[in-house]
């Protein structure tokens, strides 16, 4: 999935530093929202250099099978993780292309925890990948790679901004 041109890319010194909480990029945002009425609520946490970690309790309203995940739950959950990853070079994306890997089936009950990094960029693209295990890092459950493509934020939502759901302490997106 790499092309041959990726470069390396550089951590933006004012990204948020190692161990805090990258900021919500929206309260009712279906991924990380603090408000969103149905939501995975993700916090993700900014790691040294290019690398974020996220954790995600499956709750049983996340079942696909019986007793575990659904696997659009877990592609969801990807997406965020590695989506809020390019905000570490300090730039805003939306998803282009995700692809996952479904190594093991995943326990309602049990504790995903995601580790993704930036791999590199070629323009706007930012080339990522996350790993998610339940506890054991040696033990991964699932893998997923991802580009996501930088946009101007005002441009791209400005046709849709009006049909936004807003909360009462909405902050924009
Ligand atoms: C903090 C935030 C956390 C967010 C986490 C959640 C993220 C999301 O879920 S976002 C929602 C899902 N994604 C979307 O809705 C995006 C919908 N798609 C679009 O809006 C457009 O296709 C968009 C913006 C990605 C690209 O369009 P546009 O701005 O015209 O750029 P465009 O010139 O076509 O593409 C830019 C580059 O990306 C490449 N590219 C675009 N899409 C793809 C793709 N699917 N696969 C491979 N390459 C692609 C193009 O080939 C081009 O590459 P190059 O620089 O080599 O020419």
């Amino acid at each position: 999935m790499l092309p041959a041109d990726i470069e390396p890319v550089i951590r933006d010194p004012k990204a948020t530093p190692p161990g805090h909480r990258i900021d919500l990029h929206h309260s009712m945002c279906f991924g990380c929202g603090s408000e969103a009425p149905v939501g995975l609520r993700i916090e993700v946490i900014a790691g040294e250099g290019l690398t974020v970690t996220a954790a995600m309790k499956v709750e049983d309203w996340m079942q696909g099978g019986p007793g575990v995940i659904h696997g659009g739950v877990l592609s969801a959950a990807f997406d965020e993780v590695m989506g809020t990853s390019p905000l570490l070079l300090r730039k805003p994306v939306v998803t282009g292309h995700l692809e996952i890997d479904y190594a093991k089936p995943i326990p309602l009950g049990s504790t995903v925890h995601f580790t993704g990094e930036i791999l590199g960029g070629v323009r706007r693209k930012v080339y990522t990948r996350c790993v998610a295990h339940l506890g054991d890092p040696a033990n991964p459950v699932a893998a997923a790679h991802a580009l996501f493509i930088a946009i101007d934020l005002e441009k791209h939502f400005s046709g849709y901004r009006e049909r936004a759901v807003h909360s009462q302490h909405q902050n924009g997106a």
